[in-house]
Order: structure tokens, then sequence, then C-alpha cells
């Protein structure tokens, strides 16, 4: 199971739900490992993920780019004059590839964030070439982020492999409460789980 990990925003789950399925394919024997490429802010993301393969490799082997700015890749590596080469990613990925049956990559933030000059967020899940999930944060606004997602990954090229759900509270309001079954409704892109608030294990078997 390969999958680019992106979502419908920054701070909807790609991190939290990315370990757990990590965690549900290793437990089910399949040797996947989940990856970081470039953290902004701090490198909490790729410590999560990291955990959920066991500390099978080195924080650096998952996460090889790192910026301090809590911001889009572009802009915390201008801040710190330093550049994102789209080919030693790429470098970095095949040597990983070449050796694992299964790999989780998550983005950075949402679908579209730019990622260095002359990358796009797009481009930047190129170098990837997987189908893409998209984790989406149950609350309002979030038909219209998953619907404009959805069309730009497959207006660029990419399958757009599933939707994961990811309920960080329970539903509160009248959208919280229609939300997973309107974006059923609304897109013919299937919604591979629903992840419940404080959800600690993923059963494999509902996707
Ligand atoms: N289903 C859930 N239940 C409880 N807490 C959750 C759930 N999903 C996410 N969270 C929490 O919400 C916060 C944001 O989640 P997470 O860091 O996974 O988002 P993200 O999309 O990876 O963010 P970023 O864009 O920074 O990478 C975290 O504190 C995480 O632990
Ligand atoms: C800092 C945050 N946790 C992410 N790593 C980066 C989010 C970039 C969002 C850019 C934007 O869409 O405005
Ligand atoms: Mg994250």
């Amino acid at each position: 199971m390969n999958y680019f990990i992106t979502g419908t925003d920054t701070g909807v789950g790609k991190t939290y739900v990315t370990a757990l399925l990590t965690r549900a394919l290793r437990s089910a024997g399949l040797d996947t490992v989940a990856l970081k490429p470039i953290s902004c802010g701090d490198r909490e993301d790729a410590e999560s993920l990291r955990n959920a393969i066991g500390g099978e490799l080195p924080l650096d082997a998952i996460n090889p780019l790192w910026f301090d700015a809590p911001a889009a890749p572009l802009v915390a590596a201008r801040e710190e004059g330093r550049t994102i080469e789209r080919a030693n990613l790429r470098d970095w990925y095949t040597a990983l590839r070449q050796s694992r049956k299964s790999l989780l990559v998550e983005g950075v933030g949402g679908w579209l964030v730019p990622v260095a000059e002359g990358l796009g967020g797009a481009e930047f899940a190129a170098i990837f070439d997987l189908p893409v999930v998209i984790v989406v944060a149950n609350r309002l606004g979030c038909i219209n982020h998953t619907l404009l997602t959805i069309e730009s990954v497959r207006t660029r090229g990419f399958t757009c492999a599933g939707l994961i759900i990811n309920h960080l509270h329970p539903p509160e309001t009248i959208s919280e409460r229609t939300n997973a079954a309107l974006l059923r409704e609304l897109t013919d892109v299937p919604v591979l789980f629903e992840i419940q608030p404080g959800q600690r294990t993923l059963n494999l078997a509902v996707a």
C-alpha cells in the first residue's frame, strides 16, 4: 500500500492518520515505512511517524529536510537562505522505495502548498508518483476544501485513491453531523476510513 497523504488543510490530522495506518499495516505484516520529506515549524510530525515504525529508522532518514519557520516550505527555506532541491528529494525517495514494500508519504499542509522556487505542491507530490489520499478534518468548510482538492489532484494527473475523514472531536453541529454522508453523495472518491476522536488503532478490514 503506497500513498501520498495530503489534506484539506494544515492541522487536519495527516500525521495522526498516517501513524495509525502505518501501525495497522505493519501489524498486518506489511513492511511499511512512513515518510515526512519536509517539516516546517517542528519535527513532531516526523517523530510521530518514527514512533509508528517502532524507531526502525533514524529521524533524518524519514525526514531529510526540516525548517524552523512554521510556514510553507518555500517561505521557511527563504527565511534560512536554504534551497530545496527536487533531485535530492527524488534520490532520497528512490533509495528508500527500492527496499520497502509499502510507503506512506506525508505532504506539507494542504495539497497546493508551495514547496520551493518553481516547485508547487503538485510538482512536489509528483516526485513520489503515488496515488493520493486526502485527509479531511470533519469541520465546517471541509466540503468545499475536499471537492477543490479532489479536482486539483485529478486535473494534475494524479489518482485520487480515497478520502480519510477525520473526526477531531464529537460532531457538534449540523455540518459536522452531515459532512461524511454528503461527501459520499457528492464524490466518487471512496471514503477509505473514518477516524474517531482519540482513535488509537485502525481495522484495515473496513476499507
Ligand atoms: N482523530 C483525532 N483524535 C484526536 N486528536 C487528533 C485526531 N486527529 C488529529 N488530532 C490531533 O490534532 C492535531 C493536528 O493533527 P496532525 O498534526 O496530525 O495534523 P497535520 O495535518 O499532520 O498537520 P500539519 O499540516 O502540521 O502536518 C494534533 O495535535 C493531533 O494529535
Ligand atoms: C507549519 C505547519 N505545521 C505546516 N508544516 C506547514 C503549513 C503551511 C501552510 C501554508 C498555507 O497553506 O498557508
Ligand atoms: Mg503533519
